[in-house]
C-alpha cells in the first residue's frame, strides 16, 4: 500500500461536548485508515459517536485532538490548517444524507449542476456532466423534474448523482438507504461500490441497515466513542 491510497488518515481523535459536569466524550483516541476504492459501513448503538466522526472527517466538526489528513492532505492538527472549509469539502467530500435535501425550487438537473457552478464549471460542462451522472444513475429520464414529482428511490439518486458531480474522491453517506426498500437499497450500495471502483474513491456509510451489510468491505464498529472492532464485510 503506497501513501496515496489512504484517502482518510485520523490519529488520535477525540471530541467532546461542553465542560465540566455536563461534559460528554463523544469520541476517544480514534484511530482510522481508508483506502482508494474500500466501502466501509460504521455502526453503533445511538449515541456512540457515528454521526460526530462522519462530521470531523467531513470537516464540518473540528475535533478537540488529534489529527486529520484526506487526500494525502493535512488539514486538522490541533486547528484547521486550510482557511477555506467551504472549498476544501467541494474539492474532496461527497455528502449524501438520509432525507435527500434536494433544493425544491429546482429541477433534478438543476440539483446537481448547482455543486459543479459553485465550482466554477463553466455552465455548459456542469450541464453535460450532470446529465452524464442522472444517466448513469438511471434517472436520467426525471431530469427536468422537480424534487415533489420524484419517487423516493429517484430522489436518493439525484442526491447521488450530486455528491459525485464534483468528482470527490471521499463520499460520506449518512443512512442513505434509510428511506428505501429492500431492492433499491441494494441497488444504491451496488452502485456506489461500482463507484468506489471505477473512481478509486473511499465510501463511509453510517447504516443500521442490515439488509445492506453484506456489501461493505468493512464494518468498524462504534462503542461509547471507540472503535471496539473493525472487521470485513463481504469476502
Ligand atoms: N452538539 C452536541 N452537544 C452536546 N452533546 C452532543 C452534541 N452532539 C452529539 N452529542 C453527544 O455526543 C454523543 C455522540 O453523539 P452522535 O450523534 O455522534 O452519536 P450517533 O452514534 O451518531 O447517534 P445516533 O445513532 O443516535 O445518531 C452522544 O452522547 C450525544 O448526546
Amino acid at each position: 500500500m503506497t501513501r496515496e491510497d489512504v484517502l482518510i488518515d485520523l490519529q488520535g481523535i477525540a471530541k467532546h461536548y461542553g465542560e465540566g459536569e455536563t461534559r460528554v466524550d463523544a469520541l476517544r483516541s480514534i484511530d482510522l485508515q481508508v483506502r482508494a476504492g474500500e466501502v466501509i459501513a460504521l455502526l453503533g448503538p445511538s449515541g456512540s459517536g457515528k454521526t460526530t466522526l462522519l462530521n470531523i472527517i467531513g470537516c464540518i466538526l473540528a475535533p478537540s485532538a488529534g489529527r486529520v489528513t484526506l487526500d494525502g492532505e493535512p488539514v486538522f492538527d490541533g486547528h484547521w490548517l486550510r482557511r477555506d472549509l467551504r472549498r476544501l469539502r467541494l474539492e474532496k467530500i461527497g455528502f449524501i444524507f438520509q432525507s435527500h435535501n434536494l433544493l425544491p425550487f429546482l429541477t433534478a438537473e438543476e440539483n446537481v449542476s448547482v455543486v459543479l457552478d459553485l465550482a466554477r464549471w463553466p455552465a455548459d460542462k456542469a450541464r453535460e456532466r450532470s446529465r452524464q451522472l442522472l444517466d448513469y444513475l438511471e434517472v436520467g429520464r426525471r431530469a427536468a423534474a422537480k424534487p415533489a414529482l420524484l419517487s423516493g428511490g429517484e430522489a436518493q439518486r439525484v442526491a447521488i448523482a450530486r455528491a459525485l458531480a464534483n468528482q470527490p474522491r471521499i463520499i460520506l453517506a449518512d443512512e442513505p438507504t434509510a428511506a428505501l426498500d429492500s431492492k433499491r437499497a441494494q441497488l444504491v450500495m451496488d452502485l456506489l461500490r461500482k463507484l468506489a471502483a471505477e473512481q478509486q474513491a473511499c465510501i463511509v456509510t453510517v447504516t443500521h441497515d442490515e439488509k445492506i451489510f453484506d456489501r461493505f468491505d468493512r464494518l468498524i464498529h462504534l462503542r461509547d466513542g471507540m472503535l471496539s472492532s473493525d472487521g470485513p464485510g463481504v469476502e
